[in-house]
């Protein structure tokens, strides 16, 4: 594979909040030809995101917040179901998580369980998102959460029964990839039932 690909040039078509870049490279065919392609790759940095759960309650926090690019294709009033999820602004996945969960829903957790990390969106993002787990207690709570004010973040903390959220995948009302891969994830590894 390590051959596959070469004369690799990146175009910054857009650099704003974000950066788009345009990328031409020639790529080695299953047949051995060389053929030139040019693709656009959006780079907004990587991020993590966290399922927050709750045993004795059964229950899971997730965030509900305006996302523009969603009102733009097909989800009239704009706003999304969500679990906890940031950007990684330079720091490690760990320590960003911890961060937006305080930031984003209140509480404050010491640690948090990584299970994996997956691109959002290979065909036209770079990121790559980590993806962890731990559990809340009421005890943790130490603000309202919302998001930041400075940022303009106005993000809804909403607990719910897990199955509740697992059934809003079926009717459509959860329709964020990173939160369907959570949810199944404490679906497949049953962490509601060991004791
Ligand atoms: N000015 C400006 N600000 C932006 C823009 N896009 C995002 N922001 C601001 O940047 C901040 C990002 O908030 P985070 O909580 O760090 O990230 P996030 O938007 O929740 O992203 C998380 O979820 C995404 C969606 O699943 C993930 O793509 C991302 O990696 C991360 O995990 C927010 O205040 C948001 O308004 C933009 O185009 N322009
Ligand atoms: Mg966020």
């Amino acid at each position: 594979m390590g051959n596959k690909i070469k004369n690799v040039v990146i175009n910054t078509l857009y650099k704003g909040w974000a950066t788009l870049n345009e990328v031409s490279f020639s790529y080695k065919m299953k047949n051995e030809s060389w053929v030139n392609q040019k693709r656009e790759s959006y780079d907004r940095g990587d991020g993590a995101t966290v399922l927050l759960y709750n045993k004795v309650k059964k229950t899971v926090i997730l965030t509900k917040q305006f996302r523009v690019s969603t009102f733009l294709n097909g989800n009239d009033s704009g706003f999304v179901l969500e679990t906890c999820a940031g950007m990684l602004d330079n720091d490690q996945p760990e320590a960003c998580i911890i961060r937006e969960i305080e930031e984003e829903t209140g509480y404050r957790v010491n640690s948090v369980t990584k299970l994996f990390k997956a691109y959002s969106s290979p065909g036209a993002l770079t990121e790559i998102l980590h993806y962890f787990i731990t559990e809340y207690s009421e005890d943790m709570k130490v603000n309202e959460g919302g998001g930041l004010d400075s940022e303009h973040e106005d993000i809804e903390v909403l607990e719910m029964p897990f199955e509740f959220a697992v059934n809003m995948i079926t009717t459509g009302e959860i329709k964020d990839i990173k939160t369907i891969c959570l949810l199944q994830y404490a679906q497949i590894n049953k962490i509601f039932n060991n004791s």
